[in-house]
């Protein structure tokens, strides 16, 4: 198990290119991401070829369903021996607790179960024209109050409501942050973000990046300049 914050976001529609770029890479640098675009694309067996170089991998498939079915799914994830995995924390309390009690059996190797609470790319504006009232940070709040009384592990939100919430839900409530933007790097679709440094410094437990790495002329150096930006 690595001990790095910095999980890399493997958005990718080619697994030639996703494994050229794990390959230059070592899992005390980094865990993994694999989403949606590229577990439809790839399934089980890109899971296992990440297991087989060492890496931890988050499966961000981000369920949201009733119950019974996110419960199955968090165990289907759980019997790929992933490190991480996600639900949305909008699809309530009884859809959290399912997911968590899915995970028992699997004792200490359960994967860390996680709630998506605002996604990233939200601002208050597009909050609003889904009928969301108050601030994204309200709302992230409100979530992840609810996460936690889940038991699940923590939640994923922006670094912006990182402090707001280590204050409020303790320590070890991990807060798992994508919207990270290296100082100069482009935002793309990314609304509500911050730089690795001041992530970290508010309270984030994990930066998840994916592009200003995956897109950059040198991935590598990108990922060690950021380490560097942290040390
Ligand atoms: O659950 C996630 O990982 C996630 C939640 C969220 O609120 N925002 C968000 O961007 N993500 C994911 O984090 C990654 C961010 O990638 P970049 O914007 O390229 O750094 C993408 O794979 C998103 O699917």
């Amino acid at each position: 198990m690595t001990e790095t914050p910095i999980v890399v976001a493997l958005d990718f529609d080619n697994k030639f290119k996703a494994l050229q770029l794990i390959d230059k890479l070592d899992p005390s640098m980094c865990r993994l991401k694999v989403g949606k675009e590229m577990f439809t694309l790839f399934g089980p067996q890109l899971v296992k070829e990440i297991h087989d170089r060492g890496f931890d991998l988050f499966l961000d498939l981000k369920f949201h369903d009733i119950p019974n079915t996110v419960a199955k799914a968090v165990a289907a994830a759980a019997e790929m021996g992933v490190w991480m995995v996600n639900v949305h924390a909008s699809g309530g309390l009884a859809m959290m607790e399912a997911a968590r009690r899915a995970l028992l059996p699997y004792g200490d190797n359960a994967p860390l179960l996680i709630a998506v609470t605002v996604l990233t790319s939200m601002s208050d504006d597009e909050l609003k024209l889904i009928g969301v009232e108050g601030s994204a940070e309200d709302q992230v709040r409100r979530l992840a109050r609810l996460a936690q009384k889940a038991g699940l592990d923590g939640v994923v939100c922006s670094a912006r409501e990182s402090s707001m919430l280590k204050a409020e839900l303790g320590a070890d409530f991990k807060l798992v942050t994508p919207g990270i933007r290296p100082a100069g790097s482009d935002a793309g679709d990314q609304k509500r973000i911050m730089t690795p440094a001041e992530a970290m410094a508010a309270g984030s437990d994990y930066l998840v990046i994916g592009r200003p790495i995956t897109q950059a002329a040198d991935p590598l150096a990108t990922l060690q300049a950021i380490h560097q930006s942290l040390a």
